[in-house]
């Protein structure tokens, strides 16, 4: 197999916003690059995490201390791009090794213009920023480091991670999205068959495997773009009475921001078409309820994440990638009365993190609708919660079923063993 490229020994530098100066090696493309900077915890899938568009304007830390093990194939990308905007690492593979791999992922990254940086103290690093929070970063190596043959005074590489820009307040889907509408078929034992169900899901920076986990189950997915009216969603569903729905996908910026997006949803809602959403899709019908959405300290992101689903009283562990949260009320007097959510009728969190009890999923019980935060595509990740896109498709086939029966309350959720 292709050793890893092993450009001897190019400086690098990693700058955070206050000031923090981490000394490295570059990795992948040498040069300059800002982004919020965030800690991925998943031990494996590093080529999803890097092709995720949820992933765009972040640099991404990985607390796996050795990375790139097995080099990067044709298969595993989540799009057609890496869209962070830069890698940090402890120790990349100096050797590939996997049948699959065709070249290194040094390599990938030089090729597509990803400037990273290795051989950084990452448990450090992500201490700080679990301490502190995430915050601006920037990377500079090779020549960007120095001016006229000196080194390049580090306050003026704060001061220009400092004017690089905030996550907070970032509309960023649009700039991901598809500009063409395209369609996933129905596959595996639905293939050529008539499709069991229609979805319209709108490209926020949806991940290639979330259309396909659909198509596998019978569905006929039509993936539009962001910029979609709900006079283009309602062109794109079929009229001749089968199964149809609405999905929006995972994205990357603020859902503060998402303006657009929010209207389209409140359209859907309002036309009772069913609906489902993912990450940001959770995000952006938070705030279609009424809800808020704030930044959470330093976010989840990772394949290991402990969720409750309160309408089967089951843990499931997932993969998340968010940054930011709905504000919805949890544990109000413990009560099972389900959360006003004004002119869509009653709305539960349906789905509770274990780790620090943030919403993880909302259903509508008045309207046919729900979202999860995290990743049921589980690319990468665990499969355990592949049965929402079983919940989509039978809120779709068999609506008379709508909604789940909450079965855990949030009195019995605030035990004390429950903690
Ligand atoms: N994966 C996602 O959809 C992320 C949603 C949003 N950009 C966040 O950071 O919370």
């Amino acid at each position: 197999m292709t050793p890893a490229a092993t450009s001897a020994a190019t400086s690098a530098a990693l700058v955070l916003e206050d000031g923090t100066t981490y000394r490295g090696r570059a990795y992948g493309a040498t040069g300059t690059t800002f982004g919020e900077i965030v800690f991925s915890t998943g031990m494996t899938g590093y080529q999803e995490t890097l092709t995720d568009p949820s992933y765009h304007r972040q640099i991404v830390v990985m607390t796996a201390p050795h990375v790139g093990n097995t080099g990067v194939n044709d298969e595993d990308p989540e799009s057609g791009q890496i869209w962070v905007s830069g890698y940090v690492v402890r120790d990349p593979a100096r050797r590939v090794s996997s049948w699959r791999a065709q070249h290194s992922l040094g390599e990938e990254l030089a090729e597509q213009g990803i400037v990273g940086i290795s051989e950084i103290d990452t448990r450090a690093l992500t201490r700080r920023l679990r301490e502190e929070g995430v915050m601006r970063a920037g990377i500079f190596s090779g020549d960007d480091l120095v001016r006229d043959g000196y080194p390049r005074p580090v306050e003026e590489l704060v001061a220009q991670v400092q004017a690089s820009p905030q996550m907070a307040g970032a509309d960023l889907a649009r700039e991901v999205s598809t500009t063409e509408a395209y369609t996933v078929e129905p596959r595996g034992e639905f293939e050529g068959k008539a499709p069991v169900a229609t979805v319209v899901a709108v490209d926020l920076g949806i991940k290639t495997m979330t259309p396909v986990r659909l198509a596998e189950r019978g569905v006929r997915v039509v993936v539009v773009p962001q910029a979609s009216t709900i006079t283009d969603v309602e062109a794109a569903l079929p009229d001749d009475g089968t199964p149809s729905g609405v999905f929006f996908s995972n994205g990357p910026g603020d859902p503060g921001a998402a303006g657009h997006e929010v209207e389209l949803l409140r359209a859907v809602l309002d036309r009772r078409i069913p609906f489902f959403g993912i990450c940001f899709g959770n995000q952006l019908l938070g705030r279609a309820l009424g809800y808020g959405t704030f930044k959470l300290g330093y976010g989840h992101r990772g394949i290991n994440q402990p969720v409750l689903d309160r309408t089967t009283a089951k843990v499931e562990v997932t993969a998340h990638n968010h940054g930011f949260a709905v504000d919805a009320p949890l544990d109000e007097s413990g009560s099972t009365a389900p959360h006003d959510g004004g002119r869509y009728g009653r709305v539960v969190v349906s789905h509770v993190g274990l780790n620090d009890r943030v919403v993880e999923g909302l259903t509508c019980l008045d309207l046919p609708a729900f979202s999860v935060q995290y990743h049921p595509e589980a690319a990468a990740g665990p499969h355990d919660a592949a049965y929402l896109f079983d919940r989509f498709v039978g809120l779709l086939t068999n609506p008379a079923a709508w909604p789940p029966v909450i079965k855990l309350n949030t009195a019995q959720l605030n035990t004390e063993e429950n903690h």
